[in-house]
């Protein structure tokens, strides 16, 4: 009987209704899919379950660049919900759909130009995306197939194990610094769990992107392989996971966690208004804005 780490998850993000009814209509037509497998998607994620093996695969598939809109993020919330919610699924694999890109973190969009309400709903989604995942009782383990900046990074940090393909092009790291804003003190908490206080200290506060044989070296990602391993290695890592005894692991998971979970969830509510407080003053919108323009003409 799987321990529930939060027997009753904060959920105030969700339209209530049924969950049952979303993502039924694309589900994939019988005799795709081999007997075994569900599958069902939205707009930005498609996510198949092995039954047999237990393990279900998330792939985001937002092009561009998988940015994470409050749109993204709620349907990131759904899924994890649906996949918590499902007694067949014990592991889970993030990975990408989007070539070159796991996720470019938070939509920058999303921050700009809006309301303080709008900036609140957003960040709340932030943290329920970040909330479900940390404290998920599944096994979860990041197949990084591309650049992962920022709150893509985040995501990657929140699971218990992170693969990532060999390929110089491909960034990762926590930048936020770089854009002028300030990384919060649960994605802090997340990185110093993964790499120890120095490591993160110094890269928080430079804001690095760490190329991929460095995120290695430093304990940012566990293990690197080419692409074409990648999704072998990441099946190989969960069955390994899940061949312990699931109350004995959720366990231990939720006690290493608790502190950090803890800490957030008290200071919830403190943290939408620092958010808000934060993004709304007209130095980081201006920061913002040149950040993307930045990022428009380095295409061109
Ligand atoms: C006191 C303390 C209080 C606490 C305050 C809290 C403060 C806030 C904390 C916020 C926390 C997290 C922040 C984030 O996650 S911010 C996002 C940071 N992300 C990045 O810096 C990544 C930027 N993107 C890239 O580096 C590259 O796009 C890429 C991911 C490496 C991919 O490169 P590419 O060459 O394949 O693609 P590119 O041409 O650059 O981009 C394609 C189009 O996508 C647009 N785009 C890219 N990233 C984003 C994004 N994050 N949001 C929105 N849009 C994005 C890009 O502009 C291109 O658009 P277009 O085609 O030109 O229109």
């Amino acid at each position: 009987m799987p321990v529930s780490l939060y027997a009753s998850p904060p959920g105030v993000l969700f339209p209530r209704g049924s969950p049952q009814e979303w993502g039924q209509a694309a589900r994939q037509p019988p005799g795709l899919l081999p007997a075994q497998c569900r599958a069902f998607s939205n707009n930005k994620i498609l996510v198949e379950l092995d039954t047999s093996s237990g393990v279900a695969t998330m792939k985001f598939k937002s092009p561009p660049v998988n940015s994470l809109s409050l749109d993204f993020l709620t349907e990131f919330c759904i899924s994890l919900e649906k996949l918590e919610n499902d007694r067949a699924c014990r592991g889970l694999i993030i990975t990408s759909a989007v070539p070159r890109v796991f996720s470019s973190g938070l939509d920058i969009n999303e921050m700009c130009g809006k309301s303080r309400e709008h900036y609140a709903e957003f960040w709340r989604a932030v943290q329920e995306m970040w909330i479900r995942l940390y404290s998920s009782n599944m096994v979860t383990v990041a197949a990084i197939n591309g650049s992962s900046p920022a709150g893509g990074c985040l995501i990657a940090l929140t699971c218990d194990y992170r693969i990532m393909v060999e390929n110089p092009k491909y960034i990762i790291g926590l930048n936020e610094a770089q854009l002028g804003i300030v990384a919060p003190f649960w994605f802090k908490d997340t990185f110093v769990k993964a790499v120890g206080h120095r490591v993160a200290e110094r890269s928080l506060q430079l804001g690095l992107l760490h190329s991929v044989p460095e995120a290695h070296r430093i304990g940012l990602v566990d293990e690197v392989v080419p692409e074409e391993k990648l999704q072998e290695k990441a099946a190989a890592v969960v069955a390994q996971w899940l061949a312990l005894p699931d109350h004995a692991r959720q366990l231990t998971k939720s006690m290493m966690r608790k502190a950090v979970l803890d800490h957030m969830l008290a200071h919830r509510e403190e943290d939408i208004q620092n958010f808000v407080n934060f993004i709304s003053k007209d130095s980081i919108q201006k920061s913002l804005s040149m950040y993307m323009e930045m990022l428009k003409k380095k295409k061109s």
